[in-house]
């Protein structure tokens, strides 16, 4: 069964987030299921700029003010089909902001083309290609839902997966002229959101099936307190919304493989973690010490829950803890951040900025991995941090809630705790967790044994693509 995925952003060629790695993971899962994806993304200079061997398979005259063209091309196990339109996607900058940190002004007319083009894609576009099933990815593609249904193919069934409610893409009213769509589709029923236009909230109304990347997160945004204004739609379409859980690429998150590791480790042999403990905390400038290291990869955002984190680096430096911290983002967090390295130094390091590799030593190296969020659709640091065997420390909420099993005592008896979770989500709770886990960090069997759990934990894609291929055959039987 051909499947036409279209992101934003895929793993390896460009990535701001989590679901870079789940575009790029999960086409690879699926062909075990005898699916096979092609994946439809911009061509932002870091991804034209990889391509070696591509081949035009189709020509736009005008692609909502300029011309474009369709490549295709297979990077790293991917097939890809790359719109190529140099107006809205070949600029410096990011991918979805300008160097001041500014949303692009056109974000509204480069991923509606993106959308669009996807829709044509299933009328034939391209001669030999007719994806019937599309899964969009997040709102920067979910228009794709409303292209097909005001005037696509009426043969061609769309998956929205929603990794993140909060992005929702909603713009002006003025925009709805320039979408290419008919007048019918500025209503409740299409793509009309508040008297503007609701590129996610369309794409959710006009979709044939929503995904989104976990159970709890699934039953959470039905609920006022993390729908974000789309819960009674959500609950409307409650039949068709599914919550599958997020795997992690096997071969790019292999702790005995991993060429960012300082030394390369499996589940039987945890203590060679400490070449990879000893290389990071002299990355961030940490005195040895016996306590616990704990890490932190992430956007600096209040969904992260960093301002908890901020609230408790004296407590945690206090109780013998110490901390590495990567990431950017709001400049009061990473300001937090700054300071609390200065104020504790040899005990609290911060690396601004977003670097691949060291996100993968802090997996390797450090013994926690904080993942405090107030809300969390997946989550994919735990996993890692599973994989790794730094033993993740989360809010019981979204994703976390579904992959982390609590050392409460009785898991702890029963030797099946993979973490530590807390829940409600505050600094005081947060605290007590992180008292928890440098108590828990001070016995040593327990503390292998349930690393060691958690290394074992199946955090493959095997179980959930299958789930996927199963949606997309059901979807495809109903035509
Ligand atoms: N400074 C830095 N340097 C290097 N790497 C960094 C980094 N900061 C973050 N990363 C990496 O970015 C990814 C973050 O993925 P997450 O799934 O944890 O969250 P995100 O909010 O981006 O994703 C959204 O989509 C995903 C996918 O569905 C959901 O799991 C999640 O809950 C949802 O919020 C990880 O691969 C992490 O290692």
């Amino acid at each position: 069964m051909d499947v036409l995925s279209v992101t934003s952003e895929i793993f390896p060629l460009v990535k701001t987030g989590g679901l870079a790695d789940v575009a790029g993971a999960l086409p690879l899962a699926l062909a075990a299921h005898d699916i096979s994806v092609r994946t439809l993304v911009p061509g932002y200079p870091a991804v034209t700029n990889a391509l070696k061997r591509g081949r035009v398979v189709a020509e736009i005259g005008d692609l909502f003010g300029g011309s474009a063209k369709l490549v295709a091309a297979r990077v790293g196990g991917l097939d890809l089909i790359v719109l190529d339109a140099e107006h809205l996607f070949d600029r410096p900058g990011g991918i979805y902001v300008d160097d001041f940190g500014k949303d692009w002004t056109d974000n509204w007319q480069r991923f509606a083309a993106l959308s669009w083009v996807a829709a044509e894609l299933a009328k034939g576009m391209v001669e030999g290609y007719r994806p019937r099933i599309i899964h969009a990815h997040d709102w920067q593609a979910a228009m794709v839902a409303a292209y097909v249904a005001f005037g696509g193919d009426q043969q061609t069934r769309v998956v929205v997966t929603i990794h993140n409610i909060a992005f929702q893409g909603q713009f002006g009213a003025d925009i709805f002229p320039h979408l290419r769509l008919p007048d019918a589709a500025f209503t409740m029923h299409g793509v009309e959101y508040y008297g503007g236009v609701g590129f996610l909230k369309g794409g959710l109304q006009c979709a044939h099936a929503i995904t989104t990347v976990s159970p709890t997160y699934a039953r959470e945004i039905r609920t006022p307190e993390y729908g974000m204004g789309l819960e009674g739609l959500l609950n409307q379409r409650g039949y068709d919304l599914h919550g599958i859980l997020n795997g992690i690429d096997p071969v790019a998150w292999n702790p005995q493989t991993d060429p960012a590791l300082a030394a390369n480790y499996a589940a039987a042999n945890t203590k060679k973690r400490s070449v990879n403990k000893l290389a990071l905390t002299s990355r961030f400038n940490l005195d040895h010490s016996e306590g616990p290291l704990f890490g932190l990869v992430s956007r600096l955002t209040w969904q992260k829950g960093i301002d908890l984190i901020a609230a408790n680096i004296d407590w945690l430096v206090s109780l013998g803890g110490q901390l590495a911290v990567l990431g950017s983002g709001e400049a009061h967090l990473e300001a937090a951040m700054a300071d609390a390295a200065v104020r504790h130094p040899g005990r609290v390091g911060f690396v601004q900025g977003y670097d691949e590799d060291l996100s993968h030593l802090m997996q390797g190296g450090s013994d926690i991995m904080l993942v405090p969020s107030r809300f969390e659709p997946c989550g994919l640091t735990q996993l890692y941090g599973l994989r790794y065997g730094a033993v993740p420390l989360v809010s019981r909420v979204g994703g976390l809630a579904d992959t982390v099993i609590d050392a409460n005592e009785a898991a702890i008896e029963a030797g099946v705790a993979t973490g530590i979770q807390f829940s409600p989500v505050d600094s005081q709770t947060l605290g007590e967790a992180i008292l928890r886990a440098i108590n828990l960090y001070a016995e040593p069997e327990t503390w292998s044994r349930m690393q060691r759990k958690g290394m074992k934990t199946d955090v493959s894609w095997n179980n959930s693509a299958g789930k996927y291929a199963m949606l997309y055959q059901n979807l495809a039987a109903d035509q």
